[in-house]
């Protein structure tokens, strides 16, 4: 029982009211569904009887009506998770100019009768509750300013309608609550952490900056978390030009984008697209070229590939290829005379229009300037002579281009900048994934990309997976505000050398934010991990579990029956999920089968779509982003995680540990475990 029955006795009077308005709100969408079937039975009755006029009213009150009952759902909707758990903190507060508030904030709004009975967490007045302990406070209102006092806070957990605890704001309550939280056992999807965002955390979220973001945050520091709910804030506060269909989310693979999926409708918006780097090449290659899959850089040992992966993933790839871009205009396009008949542009007159038109892709100006040379000879035209098509214009025209395809453009790049070694095709009519990005970059200056205005707000998620170019094509396409967040501690790729000071150049005007408490993981697992990064910031949250242990098992045989051991724990424990993570997606896919159908276990592959509850067999590339509650990663031997890479592998392995670790050796540990 807590200590306070005016809350007990809050809390019931609450939920009355939410039930009534529940049950009104199950009405009126009754209503309203009714209506609609009616009106559609009745259009459906007349159809050959009613006159235009009355058809479209008809159809016009039917799409009104359309509109009307999916407001009403979605409103019903949100009462329902209103109920049950309908507000998780109060802030009195006592403005200066005497007048006082007692605030709850919840997930949602809920007005009664005109009374504020419940604020949404992303209303200003409930940013003081994650801003001040009591004391002076303030906060910004539409109308300006408001300074004052808070006097209390409190924190509650209310689950299906009962209050578990209520505490009021003595010192480090945060803290007990977010301990709370964060000792329980992983949830099949990412939830939302709307009780417990943190000071740091906040600032970030209600950040209104319209420009771009870019938030380096240590493994676990709640980076995802943050720009989820970020999105949630800005459709909020921006409900008038923004909705859940200006905002897509690039995240790295399918199985990410599930275990994140649930955030965004728990917080009431409408889910948000996601997209990969791979959906968005599927999208712009089509009927152009086709491409590889990006592949795992440990699964392909070849020394070459490797080459020319790094080569292309540095910032001056793109510097050199901006440059080649720059020449292009005055070397792609070799005008000469057209003539037809009697009529003549010449080829000075057909250069300047070529540059007039600079702004456009290099194919796209060839049509406007054939339509010119047209207009000019109709102009001429005084003998009502036949002129040409200027369909025949535009052929000319392009017969005048030094190359014809973006292919070709490419090929000739290589050959120019002198690396002509450096492309390799694996097949006819394909393009390896380090050649994709590139390769786009081309064409947009060359025939153009395939661009859609919808996007108002890009999340750019694994910020440090990413190689220059790869941002370059994607500020082409969505020239908008960006959220861009990730670790440079975690590089997956080892032959990306590109480093966050080069992403920072390329958004020079960007704001910069750095998150270093860790969440996720206990204080032990977390030091842990730390120290296999050689230096590093990160601030571990004290929360207590088990030391992480390190076995050594005598040969192959004796790790897997160690292997099973574990499993077979968990299936008796009370945890919710485990990882065994192994280096490379073979190893991940050699173990499964090994195990499979023995054990119940999950392979998450780069084929997969979804992120299970239970044993999940995986590589550390596709653990990227994931967690689980004990962790358990075999062959962690000087063998196996050796160079520079390996050390940023092993640390992300680790670091999806929420409260168990175990690492398996069978010859010499690796040297970066702590000693
Ligand atoms: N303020 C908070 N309150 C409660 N839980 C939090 C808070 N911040 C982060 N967490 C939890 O910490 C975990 C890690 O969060 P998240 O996955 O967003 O971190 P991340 O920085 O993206 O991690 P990584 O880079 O390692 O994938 C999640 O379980 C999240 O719910």
């Amino acid at each position: 029982m807590h200590p306070f029955p005016d809350e007990t006795a809050r809390l019931a009077e609450i939920l009355q009211k939410l039930d009534a308005a529940l049950q009104e709100a199950d009405a009126d969408v009754e209503r309203i569904d009714t209506d609609y079937k009616n009106a559609k039975r009745y259009m459906a009755q007349y159809r050959g009887e009613l006159d235009p006029h009355e058809m479209f009213q008809n159809e016009l009150l039917l799409k009104q009506t359309d509109h009307t009952g999916t407001i009403a759902a979605a409103s019903r909707d949100r009462l329902a998770k209103l109920k049950d758990s309908p507000y998780f903190a109060r802030i009195d507060f006592k403005c200066d100019d005497g007048e006082e508030m007692i605030v709850y904030i919840g997930r949602f709004t809920f007005r009664c009768r005109g009374e504020m009975l419940i604020y949404d967490w992303r209303a200003p007045v409930s940013g003081m509750f994650y801003d001040y302990e009591t004391g002076p406070a303030g906060y910004d209102a539409p109308a300006g300013r408001i300074e004052g006092y808070l006097t209390r806070k409190r924190q509650f957990k209310i689950k299906n309608c009962i209050m578990e605890y209520a505490l009021e704001s003595a010192a480090n309550i945060q803290d007990d609550v977010l301990q709370k939280e964060l000792s329980h056992t992983s949830d099949e999807k990412m939830k939302s952490i709307i009780s417990t965002i943190q000071k740091e955390q906040n600032k970030i979220i209600r950040n209104e900056n319209t420009g771009t973001l870019i938030i380096q945050g240590a493994a676990g520091s709640g980076k995802t978390s943050i720009a989820l709910h970020r999105i949630a804030f800005l459709l909020y506060r921006f409900k008038d030009r923004l909705s859940s269909q200006n905002v897509t989310i690039l995240s790295p693979n399918k199985v990410f984008g599930d275990y994140i999926s649930n955030v965004i409708p728990e917080l009431g918006e409408e889910p948000i697209y996601e997209l990969s780097f791979s959906d968005i090449a599927e999208i712009q290659l089509e009927g152009i070229i086709g491409f590889e899959e990006e592949s795992n850089s440990l699964d392909v040992p070849d020394e070459k590939w490797s080459r020319r992966v790094r080569f292309k993933s540095t910032l001056e790839f793109v510097r050199m290829l901006d440059a080649y871009i720059e020449k292009l205009n005055d070397t792609i396009f070799l005008p000469s005379d057209y003539t037809f008949g009697p009529f003549k542009a010449d080829r000075d007159w057909i250069a300047k229009r070529f540059a007039a038109y600079g702004n456009y892709p290099i194919k796209q100006r060839l049509p406007m300037i054939a339509d010119d040379i047209c207009r000019s000879f109709e102009d001429d035209n005084i003998m009502e002579q036949e002129l040409p098509q200027p369909r025949a214009v535009l052929k000319s025209l392009t017969s005048m281009l030094a190359v014809r395809s973006t292919l070709a453009l490419y090929k000739n790049f290589c050959k120019d900048s002198g690396i002509p070694h450096l492309f390799v095709m694996p097949s006819k009519k394909t393009l390896e994934w380090a050649d994709v990005y590139p390769f786009l970059y081309l064409h947009a200056a060359f025939e153009g990309l395939k661009e859609s205005r919808i996007t108002r707000h890009l999340v750019i998620d694994e910020m440090q997976d990413y190689a220059p170019i790869q941002y370059a094509v994607i500020n082409l396409l969505f020239p908008c505000s960006k959220t861009i967040l990730g670790d440079f501690g975690q590089i997956l790729n080892p032959n990306h050398s590109h480093t966050l000071d080069d992403l920072r150049a390329m958004y020079e005007k960007a704001e910069f934010t750095e998150l270093n408490t860790s969440y996720r993981s206990t204080w032990e697992i977390m030091n842990f991990a730390k120290s296999i990064l050689k230096d590093t910031k990160i601030r571990p949250v004290k929360r207590h579990g088990k030391a992480p242990s390190v076995i050594f098992c005598q040969t192959p045989g004796e790790e897997l029956l160690k292997i099973e051991a574990e499993i077979r724990n968990f299936l008796q424990g009370r945890d919710a999920s485990m990882g065994i993570i192994l280096k490379t997606d073979k190893d991940a896919e050699a173990l499964f089968k090994h195990l499979h159908p023995t054990y119940p276990v999950e392979l998450i592959s780069p084929h997969s779509t979804s992120f299970k509850n239970g044993i999940s067999i995986t590589s550390v590339r596709m653990s990227k982003g994931l967690e689980f509650d004990a962790v358990l990663i075999p062959d962690a031997g000087k063998e196996t995680y050796f160079s520079e890479y390996d050390r940023s592998l092993l640390y992300i392995a680790c670091t999806r540990a929420m409260h168990s670790l175990t690492l398996l050796h069978t010859k010499e540990p690796c040297c970066f475990l702590p000693k």
